[in-house]
């Protein structure tokens, strides 16, 4: 990954990627003699760094070592997600499905803990996954749209078009994701979900 830009607000780092709107958010925590202190999510500091999207939900899962949750991806421009550890550690995968980006198809990896205060921020149009690493990990995420399970879409994980190296094997998978449909067959939607990002076609 590339960093491209820095940013600062409050207590909070943004690092941009190379894929546009990846970002990756570093709260900088207030240590003392007690532990620690930090804002795990400022709507003003938000703000302040160009993330004026208003969270509406936020979720946490649970997974067991060698559990894999994903290629998820909502099916519109509509969803930017927040996600954290807060116990454990993951392999989190994000993929970008928007076919006029210049990062079309390309998978970015991170290795995402609860020693490390380092957040994700997965923008529209880019699918989400991650493997349990530890025995137990506790993920957080934040939406900024209510959930809406018919656009809910899973791609293959396992998928060798994307030839995302997944560090454990055998993973655990619900049944939803182990029957999951590959990109080549879904990638006749991807304009309809993801054709609005990015320029118009022919346009310098
Ligand atoms: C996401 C969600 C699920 N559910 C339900 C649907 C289902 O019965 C149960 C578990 O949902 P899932 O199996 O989809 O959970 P999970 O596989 O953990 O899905 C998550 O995976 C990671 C990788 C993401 O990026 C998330 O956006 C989300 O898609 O909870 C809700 O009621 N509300 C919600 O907001």
């Amino acid at each position: 990954m590339t960093a491209e830009q820095c940013r600062t607000a409050g207590g909070i780092g943004v690092t941009a990627t190379d894929i546009d709107g990846l970002l990756l958010i570093t709260p900088r925590p207030r240590r003392d003699d007690r532990g620690w202190f930090s804002r795990t999510y400022c709507a003003v500091d938000y703000a302040a760094l160009g993330l004026d999207h208003p969270l509406v939900q936020e979720n946490q899962s649970r997974s067991r070592r060698g559990v894999i949750r994903g290629l998820h991806v909502r099916a519109d421009l509509d969803e930017a997600k927040f996600v954290r550890v807060v116990r454990g550690s993951l392999f989190d995968v994000v993929v970008d499905l928007r076919p006029r980006s210049r990062t079309f198809l390309q998978v970015r990896t991170f290795e995402l803990n609860d020693e490390d205060p380092r957040h994700l921020r997965v923008p529209p149009g880019c699918a989400h996954g991650f493997q349990a690493l530890s025995a137990e990990v506790d993920v957080l995420y934040g939406v900024d749209v209510p959930y809406n399970p018919v656009k809910d879409v899973t791609l293959a994980w396992n998928d060798p078009l994307l030839g995302i190296r997944w560090p454990l094997p055998g993973p655990i998978l619900s049944e939803r994701d182990r029957e999951a449909p590959s990109v080549s067959a879904l990638r006749p939607r991807f304009d309809d979900w993801f054709g609005g990002y990015g320029p118009a076609p022919g346009s310098s």
